[in-house]
């Protein structure tokens, strides 16, 4: 032991990432629910959420104003008594000991309570949820409302008749239907827009093709890291909706959101010649195998393989011991370690072209590298996923209290599994691409 007193020690200083440099947002929590945020936006200007695909907008009188966004999160508006229901629905979700529920929180948006705040000189109130598309440079976002049924059992007879005669055959046929998406198109990097009138015709083989379009999958092969990273959340939501019988979820939907700057770098076109998609990384990026991610739902464990009864997963088998002699002797030295370090200086060693625009090239490189680096310095085990799914409006969801009458809500389940069913599809198509 040293007699030396001991120096104050520095905190270490951690460099701030791309994401807080070029947008001022929050470093990300691990937690699934927030704690509210003591003044949300304080002394922050409040802007209107551009990247809302579906749901309530604008209205003539401009008192609802659609969802809003600030400082990493968006702001839905309260104003009808169904919205304040989803209000009710978050503030149990936070306190619940229930186990479904519990789960449930890790498939939605975190919560940060619920304020007023005043936009264009109206005051109202705002639920205050983490924006699913921070982050992301080039947001590409599909509004999914599951279940055959959109209204809930309070609904009048008017709003049955209305909810029944809209998208009715995508429903009927799907379980589910798109009131709206928009998409970066790889090729050209133009955004393309989708909304309810388009979601309104959709039906049959078109549905797929719209999910295939939304995916990047028109004109090009899919990209299996893409559907892979999708995959392995809907199969966790699959497997909680095929079982939990604490909540009724009518008319919520699912939000896809991925980044089609992150899946051009992964699966997409360079100007010289298309890249491999066989070279893309088919699972999400972890830096460490903790426990949690040796867990069978995790993506990185999925063997490849699908049978009638869903995902198969790689077998864990212990390492036997071998006697320390016999394993000196036989010592060859291990193949190189594909790891997400080598990737990324596989990545820098690459030479790109330095014709065209190429300062504009050069900067959108620069960013991918400081995200990447970010990515890889972060302490999450998948700290910055660059597609996501998760379960949004809660407007008619209705909590199970009698425990004896508790079945499994197989109108939310049914159209889940037909969304799963569909992305199944699109992995086998994706097969080759790890033959
Ligand atoms: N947490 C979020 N992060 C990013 N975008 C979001 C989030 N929540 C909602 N959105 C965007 O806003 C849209 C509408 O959201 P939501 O369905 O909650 O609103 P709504 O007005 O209740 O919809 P509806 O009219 O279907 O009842 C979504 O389609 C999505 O584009
Ligand atoms: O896809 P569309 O044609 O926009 O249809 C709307 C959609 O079904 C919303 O979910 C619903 O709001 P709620 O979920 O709050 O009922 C809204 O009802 P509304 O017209 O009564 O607001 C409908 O108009």
């Amino acid at each position: 032991m040293s007699n030396e007193p001991s120096k104050p020690r520095r905190a270490v200083r951690r460099q701030r990432s791309i994401y807080q440099v070029h947008y001022a947002l929050p470093r990300r929590s691990t937690e699934d629910m927030a704690t509210p945020l003591l003044t949300p936006c304080a002394g922050l200007a409040l802007s209107a959420f551009g990247l809302q695909v579906a749901g309530h907008r604008k209205t003539e009188d401009t008192k609802f104003t659609g969802l809003l966004q600030c400082n990493g999160t968006v702001l839905k508006p309260i104003l009808k008594e169904s919205q304040k229901r989803e209000v009710d629905f978050y503030t149990r979700l936070k306190s619940t000991t229930n186990p479904d529920l519990i789960e449930l929180r890790s498939y939605v948006p975190k919560y940060y309570g619920c304020r007023k705040f005043t936009y264009k000189g109206f005051e109202q109130d705002y639920i205050i949820l983490e924006d699913l598309t921070q982050r992301m440079l080039e947001q590409c976002v599909m509004d999914v409302k599951i279940g055959k049924r959109t209204y809930d059992p309070l609904a009048t007879e008017e709003k049955i008749k209305s909810e029944t005669s809209k998208y009715a055959l995508c429903k009927q046929q799907y379980g589910f239907c798109i009131p709206g998406y928009q998409v970066y198109k790889l090729a050209t990097g133009k955004l393309l827009k989708f909304g309810k009138d388009y979601g309104k015709k959709l039906h049959g083989h078109m549905v797929r093709e719209a999910i295939r379009n939304y995916l990047n999958g028109v004109g090009a092969p899919l990209c299996r890291a893409l559907i892979l990273q999708f995959l392995s959340e809907l199969w966790k939501i699959q497997k909680w909706a095929r079982r939990q019988t604490a909540v009724r979820l009518y008319s919520t939907s699912l939000l896809l959101v991925y980044d089609a700057t992150r899946l051009r770098d992964c699966c997409g076109e360079t100007d010289d010649a298309l890249v491999s998609r066989s070279k893309c990384r088919t699972a999400p990026v972890t830096r460490r195998r903790s426990i949690h991610s040796l867990h069978p739902l995790g993506g990185g464990s999925f063997s490849g393989q699908l049978s009638p009864r869903g995902p198969v997963y790689k077998k864990l088998t212990s390492v036997p011991i071998t006697p320390l002699k016999t394993a000196r002797d036989s010592f060859t030295p291990p193949p190189a370690i594909k790891s997400p370090w080598s990737e990324a200086l596989d990545k820098l060693n690459t030479n790109h072209s330095f014709e065209h625009n190429y300062e504009d090239k050069l900067s959108k490189i620069k960013m991918n590298y400081r995200a990447l680096l970010d990515e890889l310095s972060s302490d999450t085990p998948n700290p910055n996923p660059w597609a996501a799914v998760k379960i949004i409006d809660f407007a008619h969801a209705f909590f199970n209290d009698d425990d004896d009458d508790a079945t499994v809500d197989e109108n939310f389940k049914q159209g889940i599994d037909s969304f799963v069913e569909i992305f199944e599809g699109f992995l086998k198509e994706t097969d080759s691409q790890v033959a």
